[in-house]
């Protein structure tokens, strides 16, 4: 396993029953090149009519769950098998070999019936093991709890995000090259700060892939255009931005990721929530939806350029973009640009010289074990 540097060991996969959680689930098993330790949970049909829930374990068990009228503890019209749980799932999960990445499919109103199996999985969480699990809908209390722990990334799984969710979800385990990315308002120096990073990467031998959102692809140049006519709505824009950065990770970053390259980015999702959040979306939606369509970068920069000399960094531009245009927005983007906070995050003031810029991201670099 050859973890990111962002610290995060723990994805949850979230969604409405029936949204594909299970699905990307086994093929992530068959894409995954490491060890992986767990279970999935299978629907069990006859005549398309569900009668209940096999456990499929990553050892070759297959152990009923649930069954529509069964006895045992109730949900929905299903009753439980809690010897299945007590006496395979949790002593499996209990188990798992040191180098393992784990899987559970899934925490959910079934499983949380046994003490066993929630001992077990307090257990992981306590270890700060990897682990990639999918989360169930619910109220009650410890479903809340997994919610919102630290240190884990929250993936949303629906129509838009499933097709490209377990190539992306690879990366979270498996991440041979390096993902930076540069962010911030409008004129804060992400482009100058990227390319004189690449050039001083490449001047020392690294691979590096220098890209930026939104993209030269079909979506970025829309994007592109709208931005400069300045009459899209909310919404187009915020459409275009996803499937611009779908493409972006599809296209550039995974393969230079797999590769093994150092991949900077100027601008990436941390522009969504600031700039669509300043528009109105919620950004906890907003978040759910990026992480699962783009890996989590290992390092991300923000940069932070007092609004006032903004005018002075953007005043050769031939055509101002819309954004660019409205310092009021621009100031709301700011605000949530400056709560964005993490391990991996680093803000810096975008007043510094560019060479004492790029110092401090080298520093940050090495710091970071990525240099
Ligand atoms: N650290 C710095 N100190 C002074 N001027 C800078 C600094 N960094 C960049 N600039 C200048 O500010 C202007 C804007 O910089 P740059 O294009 O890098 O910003 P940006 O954040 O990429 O902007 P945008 O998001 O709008 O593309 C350029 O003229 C650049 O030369
Ligand atoms: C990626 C991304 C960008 N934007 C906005 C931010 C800028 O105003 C423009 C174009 O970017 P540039 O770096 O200034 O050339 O697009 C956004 O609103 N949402 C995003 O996800």
């Amino acid at each position: 396993m050859r973890l990111p540097r962002h610290g995060l060991r723990r994805v949850f996969l979230l969604g409405r029953p029936r949204s594909g959680k299970t699905t990307v689930i086994k093929s992530f098993l068959h894409l995954y090149p490491g060890r992986l330790w767990g279970f999935y949970t299978e629907e069990v049909c006859e005549s398309g009519r569900r009668l209940g829930f096999d456990v499929v374990t990553t050892e070759g068990q297959r152990v009923p769950l649930a069954r529509r009228g069964a006895p045992g503890p109730k949900v929905g019209p299903y009753g439980v098998d809690i010897s299945a749980l007590n006496e395979v799932v949790a002593p499996l999960l209990r188990q798992a070999p040191v180098k393992a990445l784990l899987v559970i499919d899934e925490l959910g109103k079934m499983e949380l019936k046994s003490r066993e199996f929630i001992g077990a999985v307090e257990a992981i969480l306590a270890s700060n093991r990897p682990l990639l699990a999918t989360l169930g809908q619910g109220r009650l209390s410890l479903l809340k709890a997994w919610r919102q722990l630290p240190q884990s990334l929250y993936l949303l799984v629906d129509e838009f995000t499933r097709d490209g969710l377990p190539q992306r979800l690879v990366a979270e385990f498996e991440r041979p090259g390096v993902l930076v990315a540069l962010e911030g308002i409008d004129g804060s120096g992400k482009t100058t700060l990227a390319r004189a990073l690449a050039e001083h990467l490449i001047a020392r031998g690294k691979d590096v892939v220098l890209t930026q959102e939104p993209t030269t692809g079909i979506y970025g140049q829309k994007l592109r255009q709208l931005l400069g006519e300045g009459r899209a709505s909310a919404e187009e824009l915020l459409f275009l931005f996803l499937k611009d950065r779908q493409e972006h990770v599809k296209e550039t970053i995974l393969p230079a990721l797999w590769a093994g390259k150092i991949v900077i980015t100027d601008r990436y999702y941390f522009s969504t929530l600031a700039y669509q959040g300043a528009q109105g979306f919620s950004l906890e939606d907003l978040t759910l939806i990026n992480q699962a369509i783009a890996p989590c970068p290992d390092l991300v920069f923000v940069l932070h350029l007092p609004l006032e000399k903004v005018p002075l960094r953007i005043r050769h531009r031939q055509r101002l973009e819309s954004f660019e245009k409205d310092q009021g927005f621009l100031h709301q983007v700011e605000r949530i640009f400056s709560r964005i906070k993490g391990d991996y995050i680093v803000h810096l003031a975008a007043s510094q010289s560019p060479d004492e810029l790029l110092a401090r991201v080298l520093a940050e670099l090495k710091a970071g074990g990525i240099l």
